[in-house]
């Protein structure tokens, strides 16, 4: 972790009243799970679906993190502790929050991460935290949402957050590793759980300014702009707008689909989490 750390993106009440394309009765009445609810991008996707008209249920491991967002969100939200990686946890999850609302309508998988580490160096448990966290976890949290809906002949969207696998970006090969696999994971089940009117589809987002980056360097964050041809980062607005397109009717006919929201980072732009390398410099 780097010395520096410092508050980075949009404040709760810049998130809050930030203007949205979308209606206020967008997701009424829905009951929507965002795992790493209170993180960066996860508080923004729950600040919206919330104020689009969703009774959010907020998941990570930290309780006080969790109760401050709700308190903020009043009847329009709960929370949940659960770690992700603990298959007891989250299925504990599931029954806990079906049994208070009787339904859920989204899933939305923001909880995730890495550390940035040339990938000759991971260790093995380095390697398997982060495969633990963003590939299995992320499985354990869709495959009990889908056997839910399933017993419950309801339908459902799951909108999984990951990161742009089209690039080698530099620094986080673990993390691309897990990410492929939940997008590849998300076009198969796609195709298998049409039947039972479950849609399954992912967000990469690019550079997006959240507390997150903390784990970067200063260095390193500081050129985060450069990594896209607009030589900006884009916010958790971004990301939270492109998951109601996809868990609400906007995206009725849309499964299987990875919405890249990098702005044009998989065109031009260089990222280099761990710094850029002499050998990249040309001399
Ligand atoms: C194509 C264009 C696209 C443009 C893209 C633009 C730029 C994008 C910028 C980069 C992309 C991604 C950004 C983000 O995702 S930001 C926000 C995400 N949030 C985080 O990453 C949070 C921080 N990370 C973590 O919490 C952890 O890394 C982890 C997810 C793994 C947590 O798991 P766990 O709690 O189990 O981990 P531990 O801390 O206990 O560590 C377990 C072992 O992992 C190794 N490790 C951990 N940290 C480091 C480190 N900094 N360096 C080296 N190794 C590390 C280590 O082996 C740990 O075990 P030990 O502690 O026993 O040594
Ligand atoms: N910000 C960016 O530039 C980008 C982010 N992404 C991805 O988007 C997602 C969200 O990122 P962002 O909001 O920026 O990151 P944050 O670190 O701010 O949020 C991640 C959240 O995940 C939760 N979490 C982590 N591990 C677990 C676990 N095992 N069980 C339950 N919750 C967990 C954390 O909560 P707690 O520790 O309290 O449990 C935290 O609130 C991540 O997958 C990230 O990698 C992808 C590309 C770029």
């Amino acid at each position: 972790m780097d010395e520096q750390q410092t508050k980075v993106g949009l404040s709760d009440d810049e998130l809050a009243t930030h203007p949205t394309v979308y209606a206020a009765d967008t997701l009424k009445d829905q009951v929507a799970i965002v795992s790493g609810g209170a993180g960066g991008i996860g508080r923004a996707i729950a600040l919206l679906f919330a104020r689009l008209g969703a009774h959010v249920v907020l998941v990570g491991r930290d309780q006080a993190k969790l109760d401050a967002l709700a308190a903020r969100l009043g009847d329009k939200a709960s929370a949940h502790v659960a770690d992700i990686r603990d298959p007891d946890a989250v299925k504990a999850l599931f029954a806990a929050v079906w049994g208070e609302h009787g339904r859920v309508d989204c899933l939305v998988n923001s909880a995730g991460g890495q550390f940035p580490q040339a990938a000759i160096d991971f260790s093995v448990k380095g390697w398997n935290a982060v495969i633990d966290t963003n590939l299995n976890g992320t499985w354990y949290m869709m495959q009990a949402a889908a056997q839910r809906w399933r017993d419950a002949k309801h339908p459902g969207a799951i909108v999984n957050i990951v990161v742009v696998t089209t690039h080698g970006l530099y620094g986080i090969a673990h993390s691309i590793a897990a990410r492929s696999g939940v997008i590849g994971l998300s076009r198969a089940v796609a195709v298998e759980w049409a039947p039972l009117d479950i849609r399954v589809n992912c967000v990469a987002p690019g550079a997006i300014e959240t507390e997150g980056w903390n784990v970067y360097t200063s260095e390193a964050r500081a050129a985060y702009p450069r990594s896209n041809p607009m030589m900006r980062a884009g916010s958790a607005f971004d990301i939270a707008e492109a998951c109601v397109y996809l868990a609400a009717p906007s995206g009725k006919f849309i499964t299987g689909e990875t919405l890249t929201v990098d702005g044009g980072g998989q065109l031009w732009g260089e990222t280099w989490t761990t710094g850029k390398p002499d050998y990249f410099r040309g001399g």
